[in-house]
């Protein structure tokens, strides 16, 4: 489990994280909502400790973050990492080279299920397809958790679906994953827990299933509740 406890995160004068909570669970995934800027991204890297916190803790299966812990959880970031004139298949061997949790396997299965060829340049992939290639390099380590920041954001609604069949295939199952978006729509129902935040505080945290079955509410009808209340 991850766990965010009273997180507060300062750049210069401004208090982008008042003091946020929430928990996300292997097996689950959950997503972590809120307009341009709330401060989505920077609780990632704080989980990552790419970025130091002012006060608070996390915590993942009960430990502070520390280099062993790149073993057990990944950071999908909304830009790819790789240099441009990579082609796929000197990403993967860099990725190989790089990590012990690197699955070779999986990440041919991934390749296959977005229709992409090793030989792909990178800086010869469309916008969707770039998403796609990052997704892979995530996807393809064998780790608990999995944080991916907006994964949806500006491509096309083919690779949209695509990208949200990923999420209900064996490819993600078992795994822990954080989500962030500002777009709901495409994966509404694919979400277990959607945590909302607003200006660097956490204004509802729930379980989607409990909330459509207790109350008949989507994760929609909640947002509207909590954002225009
Ligand atoms: N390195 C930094 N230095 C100063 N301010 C920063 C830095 N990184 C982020 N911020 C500020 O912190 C706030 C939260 O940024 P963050 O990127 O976490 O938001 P976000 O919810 O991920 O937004 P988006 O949906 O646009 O990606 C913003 O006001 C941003 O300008």
């Amino acid at each position: 489990m991850i766990e965010v406890k009273n997180v507060t995160k300062k750049f210069g004068k401004k208090t982008v994280l008042k003091g946020v909570s929430f928990t996300a669970e292997k097996g689950k995934i959950t997503c972590l909502i809120g307009i341009n800027g709330v401060g989505k991204t920077t609780i990632m890297k704080a989980i990552m400790a790419l970025t130091p916190i002012n006060s608070g803790e996390i915590l993942i299966n009960g430990e502070k973050i520390h280099k062993g812990s790149y073993e057990k959880i990944t950071f999908i970031p909304d830009t790819i990492t790789m240099l441009p004139n990579m082609t796929i298949k000197d990403a993967f061997t860099f990725m190989a080279d790089f990590y012990d949790c690197w699955n070779p396997k999986r990440a041919d299965e991934l390749l296959q299920f977005f229709r992409l060829q090793e030989s792909d340049r990178i800086s010869e992939l469309s916008k969707g397809n770039t998403a796609k290639v990052n997704l892979i390099l995530g996807l393809a380590l064998d780790v608990d958790f999995i944080l991916m920041d907006e994964p949806f954001s500006g491509i096309d609604i083919f690779s949209r679906e695509q990208i949200a069949d990923v999420f209900t295939s064996h490819l993600i199952e078992g795994r822990g994953v954080i989500i962030t978006t500002h777009e709901i729509n495409d994966i509404e129902h694919l979400i277990d827990k959607a945590v909302l935040l607003d200006n660097g505080v956490v204004l509802k945290e729930f379980d989607t299933e409990e909330v459509r079955e207790n109350e008949g509410k989507s994760v929609i009808d909640v947002m509207r509740e909590v954002f225009r209340a």
